[in-house]
């Protein structure tokens, strides 16, 4: 936590333990065929960029996906940790299964849409087995100090990161790549929009 209010981002291996992983794996593996091409730009504005994101996602529903309780409850206690040692005042969260085919990649962009701007820290779980250099799909982080860092996408491995602050890109993949990506959100989109 520490790590994530100085640098920007953190990396945690073995965040998922391996019950966890192989429970959320599964559950990957089991609803591939249910997985949507993916698109840019929040609700109203979706459109699906074949040439900024080559990427099929699945979005997770607490009520309905209760085969990842242990999932959930990671996310309810990392939200605490977060809400009680840095006071974000966190209140929901937005979560998808992403699977890169074979060549899929993401362009450098950030994690806020320009009509709604409650993303707050960006979360990504790698799912792959058995990842070596040379597959590709690492993530990409720009730093502010003009260098760049390659995170390779392996098991169990997350990767934390302001939503605003962060631009990043996934470098194309040579194998199909799994993730489970989410965002830890501040007051809901529309209240902001009252409260200005
Ligand atoms: O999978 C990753 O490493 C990052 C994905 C990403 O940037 C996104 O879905 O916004
Ligand atoms: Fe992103």
């Amino acid at each position: 936590m520490d790590e994530l209010s100085h640098n920007d981002y953190v990396i945690v291996d073995n965040f998922l333990d391996p019950h966890r992983f192989n429970t959320i794996r599964s559950f990957f593996l089991s609803h591939l065929e249910a997985f949507n091409k993916a698109g840019i730009g929040a609700m109203g504005e979706h459109v699906i960029r074949q040439d900024i994101r080559g990427d099929y996602t699945y979005w997770l529903d607490r009520k309905r996906d209760t085969e990842v309780n242990e999932f959930w409850n990671l996310v309810d206690e990392t939200m605490h940790i977060y809400n009680r040692y840095c006071f974000l005042g966190l209140s929901g969260y937005e979560f998808h299964l992403a699977h890169y085919p074979k060549g899929g990649y993401y362009e450098k962009h950030i994690d806020q849409f320009n009509t709604r701007s409650n993303r707050t820290i960006s979360m990504v779980m790698y799912l792959n087995k058995g990842w070596q250099k040379g597959d590709g799909g690492e993530l990409e982080i720009f730093l502010k100090d003009g260098t760049s860092l390659l995170v390779e996408p392996i098991e169990a491995r997350c990767v934390m990161f302001k939503s605003a602050d962060v631009p990043h890109r996934v470098v194309a993949s040579n194998k199909p790549r799994y993730s489970l990506t989410g965002w830890l959100l501040q007051q809901p989109a529309s209240l902001g929009k009252f409260l200005g």
